[in-house]
């Protein structure tokens, strides 16, 4: 497979410095990003993930060319971004859910009009890429009314669309759906599978969602304290946080706690049902055949770890970044 973005060993160091008495001043070297390294092919959809300061929007700044990397080797569609910004800005589209690329005192469509002529996009192309993007994200009724006056949900439908109509072939989004209703996110999230699989648009995610990635994604690559802790699917996550099922089990009345097999062990007890804790990389068949066939048993589930626990669960083994 083509890397469409192809990072190698992407090293970004902040130099900041930090008062620490009346004249006194220490100067702290923070590394952002650590020897990073990944690829992902053109069309691919992957979701970025990792808890708050942990790298993501300085990954996303030198893949932007906004930040030049400290060292490594990063490349989108074969260009250097930090030397060839302008030339690459061409070809991709920022949304950043947090603030907003639209001119706030102008209508919506003002906007269009000025990045139709920024970008210099040949008219019938800007034409049929803004009717399209007004049909599927619902913004008829909104090319008029100043950005400033917009709901969050209708704001962020004119800047997904702002982003686009260049037709770019790849899209960085910053928390796309942060602070939206149910409804506006899944407006966004519907529009951005269908981008994907119409367009083939390559997507890069980074959200603090799940939802966003478990509906949109098939790839994370989660990162903390700039480095790679995980890259693969979603469903793998579990594994690699040592994540447990439970197995839920109705018997036909109150008994001591089932003697499973270890690590499979009984976490809890009420009446005559009882919960079951055992590793979720594990089929449960072993398990259950077992309760089958030693306990009197009315019914029984399996619940599926939470995501967000398992990830919660691979942040909390936390160090400190600071380089002497
Ligand atoms: N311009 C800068 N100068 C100094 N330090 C910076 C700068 N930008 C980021 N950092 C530091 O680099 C680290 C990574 O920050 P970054 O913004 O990339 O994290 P993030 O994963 O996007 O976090 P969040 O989820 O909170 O947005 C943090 O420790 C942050 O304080």
């Amino acid at each position: 497979m083509e890397a469409f973005i192809d990072v190698e060993r992407v090293e970004k160091v902040f130099e900041v410095r930090r008062k620490t008495g009346f004249l006194k001043r220490e100067r702290r070297r923070v590394r952002a990003v650590d020897s990073l390294s990944f690829t992902v092919a053109r069309g691919e959809m992957v979701g970025y993930i990792g808890p708050n300061g942990a790298g993501k929007s300085t990954t996303i700044k030198m893949l932007t060319g906004i930040l030049t990397p400290s060292g490594g080797r990063l490349r989108v569609a074969g260009i250097d971004p930090s030397r060839e910004r302008t030339r690459l800005a061409h070809r991709m589209g920022v949304v950043f859910g947090q603030r907003t690329t639209l001119w706030w005192d102008l209508p919506l469509i003002d906007s269009y009009r000025l990045m139709h002529r920024m970008y210099r996009i040949p008219d019938a192309r800007y034409r049929e890429n803004l009717d399209r993007l007004v049909e599927h994200l619902d913004l008829g009724e909104l090319l008029d009314v100043p950005v400033r006056q917009l709901s969050l949900g209708q704001r962020m439908r004119g800047d997904v669309a702002a982003a686009l109509l260049h037709d770019p072939e790849v899209l960085y989004l910053d928390e796309p759906t942060i602070g939206l209703d149910v409804v506006s996110k899944t407006k966004v999230r519907d529009f951005l599978r269908q981008l994907n699989a119409e367009r083939a648009t390559t997507v890069l995610l980074t959200t603090h969602d799940l939802q966003d990635i478990e509906q949109l994604c098939s790839r994370v690559m989660v990162i903390d304290h700039g480095r790679m802790v995980y890259d693969g699917a979603l469903a793998g996550l579990h594994e690699a946080g040592e994540s447990e099922r439970t197995l839920v089990v109705d018997l036909e009345r109150e008994l001591p706690p089932i003697e499973a097999p270890a690590p499979a062990r009984v976490v809890r007890v009420e009446g005559p049902r009882q919960w079951l804790a055992f590793p979720a990389s594990e089929p449960a068949a072993a398990l259950v055949a077992r309760i089958v066939a030693e306990y009197p048993l009315v019914d029984l589930s399996v619940r599926e770890p939470d995501i967000e626990a398992v990830i919660a669960r691979m942040y909390a083994d936390r160090t400190d970044r600071a380089v002497p």
